[in-house]
C-alpha cells in the first residue's frame, strides 16, 4: 500500500513541486484514500483521485487599481475551479499578502471534500489576491474589489461558481464585489454569499464558521458523554471564525481564555464574556485594530507578543486563523497540558505533524474539511433561499446548521471508526467526502 501511495504522490509532486500547501493536503488525503479504494473494485483503474488533484481550471489575472494618492498598483487575482462533479464550483476569496497558487489550490482542494461532506449540490473552489486590506482605506479596497470582479465576473455566475469570504474578505468586500458584478451583468443573482441581510444574505452566514465548528466539537465530545460546560478553551485568530466560536463556546457555559492574531496572543484569566467579546468585534470588524489593544483595555488580560496560545492549559482548542499555525510541538505541549478535543476551525491550520500526534494520542481531532463545514453549508443554505426567493428566520437555518454538522459527524464515524472503537475523523472526513464526489465522476464518465 506504500509503494501505491508513494507512486501516487510522487507524480502530484513532479506536477506540483513547487507547490508545498498544496502537496500537504493532497498527501493527507491520499494515506486515507488511497487504501480505501484498493478495497472498492468501481473505482479501480478510473484514476479518480489523479483527475481530481488536477484543477478543472485555473484562472489568474492582472488587477490593476489606483491607491487614495493617485498611484497605480498591480495585483494577481487567482480563481481555481477545482471540481463541479456535483454541483456549481462553491468556495471563498482570499486578500492576503501570502495568497499564491499553492494555497489557493490546497485550499480548493480542500473545499471539494469539505463541500461534498455538507450534503448540499456544491463542487468545489476558491481564489482572491496577493491584495493585502490591511491599512487601506475604504475607498482603496472598494477600488481594488471592483478591479478584481471587473475580470472574475467573466467566469463565475449563480450556476456556474458561486464565490464567498475568507480571510480579508468579510461583509465589506462581499459588498463592493456584489454592486460590481451586478452593474456589469445587469443581474441581481446569488452569485456570491455572505451578502447583507437587505440584499440576499442568509441569516447566521456570518456566526456559522464559528458556531459549526462548537457544533461539531460538542458531537465529538458527546461520544465521551462531555460537554462544553465548565471547560477551558483556547482560541486563535480574532476573525470571523473566532469571535463566533467563542461566542457559542462561551454561551454553552465555556471559559475561553485567549484570542489571536499575527502579532500574538492575548490570554485573559478571567475568561472572555459578552462584553468583552462586543469590544474584540468592534476593534477587528469597525475599527480594523491589533488584538493586543484587549490587555490595554481589560485588567485581567495579558498580551503575548510574537507567540501563539498552544502555550496555554486547556481542555479543548480551536484553532482559527489560518494554514500550519500549530505544530508538533504545539500539539505535544497541549497534550501535555491534558487538551481532550482540538477541532479546526481554519483550514489545515493543524500541520502533518501535529495531526499525527493528536491520532497517535488519540484525542478527538476533527480536520477542518469536517468541523469548520458550516460556513459553506449555510452559503449552500444562502444559495437556496436566493432560488427560492425566501428568506428563513435565524432560528431555522441555525436548525438545518445544526443537523448538517450532525450529518457530517455520522458520515466521519461511518468511515473513520477503527476496530478500538477510536474514531480516526481525518480518515472518517476523506473518505466520506471523496465517495460523493467519485461516484459522480464516474457516472459522468472521462471528461
Ligand atoms: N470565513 C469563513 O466562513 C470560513 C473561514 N475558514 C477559514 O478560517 C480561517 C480564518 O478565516 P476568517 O476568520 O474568515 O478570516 P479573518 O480575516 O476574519 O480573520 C483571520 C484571523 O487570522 C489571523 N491570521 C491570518 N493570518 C495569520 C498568520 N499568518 N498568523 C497568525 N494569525 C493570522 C488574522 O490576524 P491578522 O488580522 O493579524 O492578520 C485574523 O485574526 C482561515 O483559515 C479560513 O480559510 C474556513 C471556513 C469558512
Ligand atoms: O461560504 C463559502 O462559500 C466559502 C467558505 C470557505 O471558503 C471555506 O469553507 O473555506
Amino acid at each position: 500500500m506504500e509503494n501505491k501511495i508513494k507512486a501516487f504522490m510522487d507524480e502530484v509532486i513532479a506536477r506540483n513541486g513547487h507547490e508545498p500547501e498544496f502537496i500537504q493536503a493532497v498527501q493527507e488525503v491520499a494515506e486515507t484514500v488511497i487504501p480505501y479504494i484498493a478495497n472498492q473494485d468501481i473505482y479501480n483503474g478510473k484514476n479518480i483521485l489523479l483527475r481530481m488533484v488536477e484543477p478543472e481550471r485555473l484562472i489568474s489575472f492582472r488587477v490593476a487599481w489606483v491607491d487614495d494618492a493617485g498611484e497605480i498598483h498591480v495585483n494577481r487575482g487567482y480563481r481555481i475551479q477545482m471540481n463541479s462533479a456535483i454541483g456549481p464550483y462553491k468556495g471563498g476569496l482570499r486578500f492576503h499578502p501570502t495568497v499564491n497558487a499553492s494555497i489557493l489550490k490546497f485550499l480548493a482542494f480542500e473545499q471539494v471534500f469539505k463541500n461534498s461532506l455538507t450534503t448540499l449540490p456544491m463542487g468545489g473552489g476558491k481564489g482572491g489576491s496577493d491584495f493585502d486590506p490591511k491599512g487601506k482605506s475604504d475607498d482603496e479596497v472598494m477600488r481594488f474589489c471592483h478591479a478584481f470582479m471587473l475580470e472574475l465576473n467573466r467566469h463565475i455566475g449563480p450556476n456556474t461558481d458561486v464565490p464567498a469570504g475568507d480571510i480579508g474578505v468579510g461583509a465589506r468586500e462581499i459588498g463592493f464585489l456584489f454592486g460590481m458584478y451586478k452593474k456589469i451583468r445587469n443581474e441581481f443573482t446569488g452569485v456570491l454569499t455572505g451578502k447583507g441581510l437587505s440584499w440576499g444574505g442568509s441569516k447566521i452566514r456570518p456566526e456559522a464558521t464559528g458556531y459549526g465548528t462548537v457544533y461539531f466539537a460538542q458531537s465529538m465530545l458527546k461520544t465521551k458523554n462531555e460537554t462544553f460546560e465548565g471547560k477551558t478553551v483556547v482560541i486563535s485568530g480574532s476573525g470571523n471564525v473566532a469571535q463566533y466560536a467563542a461566542e457559542k463556546a462561551i454561551l454553552l457555559g465555556a471559559k475561553v481564555v485567549t484570542l489571536s492574531d499575527s502579532s500574538g496572543y492575548i490570554y485573559d484569566k478571567d475568561g472572555l464574556n459578552d462584553e468583552k467579546l462586543a469590544f474584540v468585534m468592534d476593534l477587528k470588524n469597525n475599527r480594523r485594530g491589533r488584538i493586543s489593544e484587549y490587555a490595554d483595555k481589560y485588567a485581567s488580560a495579558e498580551f503575548h507578543k510574537g507567540k501563539t496560545p498552544w502555550e496555554v492549559k486547556c481542555d479543548i482548542a480551536l484553532p482559527c486563523a489560518t494554514q500550519n499555525e500549530l505544530n508538533q510541538q504545539d500539539a505535544k505541549n497541549l497534550l501535555k497540558n491534558g487538551c481532550m478535543c482540538v477541532a479546526e476551525g481554519a483550514n489545515m491550520p493543524c500541520d502533518t505533524d501535529a495531526v499525527h500526534e493528536f491520532n497517535n494520542a488519540k484525542i478527538l481531532f476533527a480536520p477542518g474539511k469536517a468541523s469548520n463545514a458550516g460556513g459553506v453549508a449555510t452559503s449552500g443554505l444562502e444559495m437556496s433561499q436566493n432560488s427560492l426567493r425566501i428568506s428563513w428566520t435565524r432560528e431555522e437555518v441555525d436548525e438545518r446548521l445544526k443537523d448538517i454538522m450532525e450529518d457530517i459527524h455520522d458520515s466521519c464515524i461511518e468511515y473513520g471508526k477503527e476496530e478500538d472503537g477510536f474514531c480516526n475523523y481525518v480518515k472518517g472526513a476523506n473518505i466520506a467526502g471523496f465517495v460523493k464526489v467519485a461516484d459522480a465522476m464516474l457516472a459522468q464518465g472521462v471528461i
